[in-house]
């Protein structure tokens, strides 16, 4: 007989077959041993906690109860047919109902036998019931001796399909699976990394998770598992790294030289906070050292991002090297581009900006002067990575909102010289430490953490539609005092018209509202010509318009500190980090500003929760926290395509403390052996080399 394995296809279980293993794959996403092993209870029935009759309440979710069936008799006609039994125990009666599989239930049950009854008591004509309760034969002396355990719930297949596995089939055959994987249920850490950190050898774990004896083997094991998980992911990620500093050398940036000097001198329009100030001394460490610099840039939005990448890259000119800014759209490269030139005046870089609408002639310019090397810094989109687009020499990338970029594009710019420039990548949002550490475990972060001087925080405010007037009334306060505001609608892809048509109506009050000639609105969406876009943003950066009415395209990097009020319409409808990344647009100047989030008065809890976390507070970091416990790490942005979350039984919004330890373990394990050499770190080396998955962890794309 051939020799399974966990990769070995499901149908070759002993219990499934093809056409049951048809099912567990097309409903449970189960097609290989391995996935079965990992397809974990997601509760267990405690088989060690009784109840007596008397103490049963409806309110409780399920009980277990001891006791007698002493009666059963069918009732009913046609769909109101059922069968129902008489259960006793020393404290009391109830009856018990099934409506479904009757006639077999009748052939199984047998009155006069102390069953062990698992169920939710409900109360109905004021008599207590259980309907469908789990029904055991009660083996005396089985509640004292404690070999009655947790039992595993598995999510199941549909119920009344052919081949349907209900939990308990799925039980049988995790029993199956363990018995014919038994022999190789082997550690999968270092011997002294299981002893460190007194967790449950790996064969006992994987039994345990599915077979608990009790509360505690269960703790242990899902502690042993966790860890696992994690574990993996860090040393994969943390290899990467260390291959990344070890194979690529750097440039070296010796010199910190004038135009740097002089740019901090004597451009710079303000004093650099102390976080801007460290993060550039990481920078200029990093670039110093040698080795290839590779860093996530965290900050909250406002926190003076650009500046700081704007400093890196004149690091690199001062060291004969270009430099390139790359960003998600066309609108934020534009707003780059005139930021930099703004904050650069004339004569110390020359910058241009390259995009999908640069016109061919224009493009042509740029190419040849990248390639002589006349040109120090490129602003641009994706237009970057095309292959026309040859450096001389570039040292230096900055990656604006890496998570719209995948890591492929990053590896792309990375190949265009021979020796990898050095790589900034800008967040601006704030990712939380453990998903950061998850997602970019192979980048070094710095987290600015801290807003320029004299910002005012932003007060922010929940309205309904009936103050429609008050908001428009205030807005209009703000408008005399010669600020400028914001109005944001929803436009999410797949009902793209019915926003559209949003717009239109909102635009029409606003006309009626705010009419010319005293008012002036930009208005900008996605159906909109680049250049039109750009066009309206322009107006309203110069002030021109006191207005400004878009879609989500203003949502990062727009910058007007003049604009002290953003109102959000149908503002449950965005996710939490857009609802902030929108609202940072606003409280970039020395005013006082405003968010006020406009939403219909039906809200779901959830909406709820995210329109009053908005309204409590203005940290990102914690924002970004709650956005991950509701939405899971799955969905924040970016996050699909990283693979490195196929996380069964970690969970990153709650095991950030074992995520912390095993990182601590995963970096000392580098630190003391880097290339795994030494015979206690075999089973490391091993792992890494290896594709297929394991039993404590899956496979890591
Ligand atoms: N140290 C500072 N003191 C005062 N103002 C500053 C400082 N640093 C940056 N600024 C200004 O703050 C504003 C926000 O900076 P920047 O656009 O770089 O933010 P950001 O971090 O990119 O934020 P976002 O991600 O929201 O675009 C800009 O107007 C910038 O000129």
């Amino acid at each position: 007989m051939a020799q399974h394995s966990i990769i070995t296809p499901i149908e070759y279980l002993k219990g499934v077959g093809p056409a049951r293993a048809e099912v567990l794959k097309s409903e449970l996403g189960v097609h290989t041993f391995n996935d079965l092993l990992k397809h974990y209870p997601f509760r267990y029935i405690d088989r060690t906690q009784f109840h007596k009759i008397r103490q049963l309440h409806p309110d409780m979710p399920a009980a277990q109860v001891i006791g007698r069936l002493v009666h059963l008799e069918e009732r009913g006609e046609r769909r109101s047919r059922r069968l129902v039994g008489l259960f006793k125990d020393d404290t009391g009666a109830m009856e018990l109902v099934w409506f479904q599989s009757i006639g077999w239930l009748r052939k199984s049950l047998q009155v006069g036998t102390a069953y062990v009854i698992y169920g939710k008591p409900n109360v109905f004509n004021q008599e207590l019931s259980m309907t469908h309760p789990e029904m055991e034969v009660y083996q005396r002396g089985a509640k004292e001796v404690g070999n009655m355990h947790l039992q595993p719930v598995y999510s199941a297949t549909e119920k009344l399909k052919k081949f349907a596995l209900d939990s308990r089939g799925i039980q049988r055959l995790q029993v199956a699976l363990l018995e014919t994987l038994a022999a190789q249920l082997v550690e999968e850490l270092p011997e002294y990394v299981i002893e460190a950190h007194g967790l449950m050898p790996l064969p006992q774990a994987v039994v345990a998770i599915h077979f608990p004896r009790n509360q505690q083997e269960l703790g242990q094991a899902t502690r042993r598992l966790k860890f696992d998980e994690l574990f993996f992911i860090q040393l994969k990620l943390l290899k990467n790294k260390l291959l990344n500093t070890e194979r690529f050398r750097g440039h070296r940036f010796e010199v910190v030289g004038d135009r740097f000097k002089t740019f901090y001198n004597d451009h710079l329009p303000f004093s650099l906070t102390h976080a801007q100030k460290r993060v550039i001394k990481e920078i200029r460490k990093d670039t110093a050292s040698g080795a290839q610099l590779n860093r996530l840039v965290q900050g909250d939005v406002g926190s003076g991002k650009t500046v700081v990448a704007l400093m890196s890259m004149l690091l690199a000119v001062d060291n004969g090297f270009q430099a390139c800014l790359m960003a998600p759209t066309e609108i934020l490269a534009q707003q780059h581009y005139h930021s930099i030139k703004k904050l650069l005046g004339n004569g110390l870089a020359s910058v241009q900006l390259l995009t999908g609408s640069t016109p061919k002639k224009d493009r042509r310019i740029i190419h040849g002067q990248l390639e002589e090397g006349t040109l120090d810094i490129l602003v641009g989109t994706h237009a970057l990575i095309e292959d026309a687009v040859r450096f001389k020499n570039l040292g230096f990338v900055v990656i604006d909102e890496q998570h719209r970029f995948g890591v492929e594009q990053r590896a792309k710019l990375w190949r265009k010289n021979q020796i990898p420039p050095h790589m900034l990548v800008m967040t601006a949002t704030p990712i939380p430490r453990t998903l950061a550490m998850t997602l970019y475990g192979d980048l070094d972060i710095s987290v600015i953490d801290e807003l320029p001087a004299g910002r005012k925080p932003i007060k922010t405010l929940h309205l309904y539609e009936s103050s429609r007037l008050r908001m428009f009334g205030f807005m209009k306060e703000e408008i005399a005092k010669g600020r400028q505001v914001y109005i944001v609608y929803p436009l999410i892809k797949e009902s793209e018209k019915i926003d559209l048509l949003y717009l239109e109506a909102g635009l029409e009050t606003l006309r009626k509202e705010f009419p010319l000639p005293r008012f002036h609105a930009s208005i900008v969406h996605g159906k909109m010509p680049v250049k039109d876009k750009e066009f309206e943003m322009q107006r309203f950066v110069k002030g021109e318009t006191q207005i400004m009415v878009a879609t989500t395209v203003i949502e990062v990097g727009v910058d007007v500190p003049n604009a002290s009020v953003m109102v959000i319409e149908n503002a449950e409808r965005f996710g939490l980090s857009q609802l902030h990344q929108l609202r940072g647009r606003v409280g970039r100047g020395a005013e006082q500003s405003y968010c006020i989030l406009m939403s219909g008065s039906k809200l779901s809890k959830e909406s709820k929760l995210r329109l009053e976390t908005m309204v409590r507070t203005n940290d990102g970091f914690e924002i970004a926290e709650v956005d991950l416990q509701l939405r899971g790490p799955g969905d924040l942005a970016g996050t699909q395509q990283s693979g490195a979350l196929n996380l069964k039984l970690a969970d990153l919004t709650t095991d950030q403390a074992l995520l912390t330890e095993v990182r601590n373990r995963v970096i000392q394990i580098f630190k003391e052996d880097p290339k795994l050499d030494n015979p206690r770190n075999t089973r490391l080396r091993e792992y890494l080399a290896r594709k297929e998955p394991g039993i404590g962890w899956d496979k890591i794309s």
